[in-house]
């Protein structure tokens, strides 16, 4: 049936207007005043925005991962992220040395066919080049539009690339049109340190964050974007956390290299602190790269607000206190890493840096939603309001107060990072291509109608790389 959202202010990452927006199958078939359609169904969005729908570029749903899975599937997940505004994720199908990317990528699929309420795609991990891979990579990227590739340059002797094959996986995506992510840690240096710390008797949570330090994060930054220079490529660093990352990724910017650069929500809210609770309480605060000292905190919201980062994914990777976190007492380098993230990533985005002045209403949409969908292929079908695209919509109730809490979030899970933290604005109806998967704050959606996306290759978007200002005669550029 269509529907007509009337009285909202639609705001994209370039505008905000009062409008009208009707919806027939599933698209939106007109924006202006006064709309009319005798058959549609009215949604009144008085006194609340019209947004699109939150893209999420990074979830890790029904994951293994440290002998356990991640608490969330693809059905709570995703019914999680749709309670925070979230209408598109991409998660990351992981794949073993001499397995066939099909087979991953088929295994993905069957965790999430049946039970996704939202839409979603997956980014492949690329874990070694070889003959094989390089035969089906071309297969993955053009046919089964999967366009961007990730190499773990950490967890030693489980997920970790060398650099031969960062390397070799960003010449293969210039190649074909993907987009390279790196987790970007020194994990040969964080795996030393972690035996040393250990043989020290130094077990709890927060030597998790002191063997991981920023500067071998900065480090990894700075060799993965050089990298990218030599082959000529394109990269986007997963959860930069720290302002030597930040400093290494404006770097290359700079100097025309094309990088991008994610943050999360608990880099910019949480800090070191916390892996110092007591009673184990600090093993719900690892993650990896670490939370870092506060002032790192202010590095990041300055990079979200200049543009030197671009976007937020929520790295959700969710495991409960009891019996999952529980499994490194004893052992901090035996916690699973990960927390959850997925429902709350929109809201704390809006309240924190919207209403606390830190980023404008235009910068929110485009770091919540926009960006991801023009670097990953989705733009305009997802990531904006606009006459053709996806009805995918959060209309929201930017002055809605409340507290984030374990006792009302939806993510199947024992605790919540944020527990406590006061915050204004709360999604209040939810739709993905036209149809409601929040009505009313209540959840109306139904498992298996999220479908699978293939997307474009990279760039998908014409890339706008201005000569820097201040340095005439030089070579430098900068994105826009
Ligand atoms: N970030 C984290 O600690 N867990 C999820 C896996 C990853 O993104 O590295
Ligand atoms: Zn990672
Ligand atoms: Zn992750």
């Amino acid at each position: 049936m269509a529907k007509l959202i009337r009285n909202g202010t639609v705001v994209t990452a370039a505008d905000q207007y009062q409008a009208d927006v009707l919806i027939e199958n599933g698209i939106i078939s007109q924006i202006g005043l006064n709309l009319e359609l005798e058959c549609a169904e009215i949604i009144d969005a008085q006194g609340c925005y019209v947004f699109p729908g939150g893209v999420d570029p990074h979830t890790h749903l029904d994951m293994p991962f440290g002998g356990t899975v991640t608490a969330d599937n693809f059905e709570t997940g995703t019914k999680a992220a749709a309670f925070g505004g979230t209408t598109t994720i991409i998660d990351f199908c992981l794949t073993n040395k001499g397995v066939p990317l099909s087979e991953s990528v088929q295994t993905w699929h069957n965790k999430a066919e049946g039970k996704a309420v939202i839409d979603y795609s997956f980014h492949l991990m690329i874990a070694e080049i070889n003959d094989e891979v390089l035969a089906e990579l071309p297969k993955m990227i053009h046919d089964e539009g999967i366009t961007s590739l990730k190499v773990f340059m950490a967890y030693k002797n489980v997920f970790q690339a060398d650099d031969g094959t960062l390397y070799r996986t960003l010449l293969e995506a210039k190649r074909h049109g993907a987009l390279v992510m790196v987790h970007a840690e020194n994990g040969d240096v964080i795996d030393y340190l972690i035996k040393e710390a250990l043989d020290a008797g130094n077990k709890e949570p927060i030597y998790h964050a002191l063997t991981r330090p920023s500067l071998i994060e900065g480090e990894a930054t700075g060799r993965a974007a050089k990298l990218t220079a030599l082959a000529n490529s394109q990269l986007y660093v997963v959860h930069v956390t720290c302002e030597e990352a930040v400093q290494q990724i404006a770097e290359a910017r700079n100097l025309g290299i094309d990088v991008w650069g994610e943050t999360c929500p608990q880099y910019l809210m949480l800090d070191q602190t916390y892996l110092e609770k007591p009673d184990f309480e600090g093993a719900k605060y690892v993650w990896s790269p670490p939370l870092r000292p506060k002032e790192h905190q202010d590095a990041l919201w300055t990079a979200l607000k200049n543009g030197q980062l671009q976007t937020l994914g929520s790295d959700h990777c969710s495991f409960n206190f009891k019996g999952q976190k529980e499994l490194g007492l004893g052992d901090f380098s035996k916690i699973p890493n990960g927390g959850p993230c997925i429902e709350d990533r929109f809201s704390i985005l809006f309240s924190e840096g919207v209403l606390k002045g830190r980023i404008t209403l235009n910068q929110f949409v485009d770091i919540v939603s926009t960006r991801s969908a023009k670097l990953f292929g989705l733009f305009p079908k997802k990531g904006t309001i606009a006459v053709g695209c996806d009805a995918d919509i959060v209309i929201f109730d930017g002055n809605a107060a409340r507290v984030i809490s374990s006792d009302t979030h939806h993510m199947n899970v024992d605790y919540n990072p944020f527990e406590g933290l006061e915050i204004t604005g709360e999604p209040v109806t939810v739709l993905s291509r036209g149809e409601y998967v929040i009505q009313n704050k209540k959840f109306v959606g139904t498992p298996g109608i999220g479908q699978f996306v293939k997307r474009k290759t990279y760039p998908s978007e014409p890339l706008q790389i201005k000569p820097k200002q201040d340095t005439v005669g030089q070579r430098g550029a900068t994105h826009v």
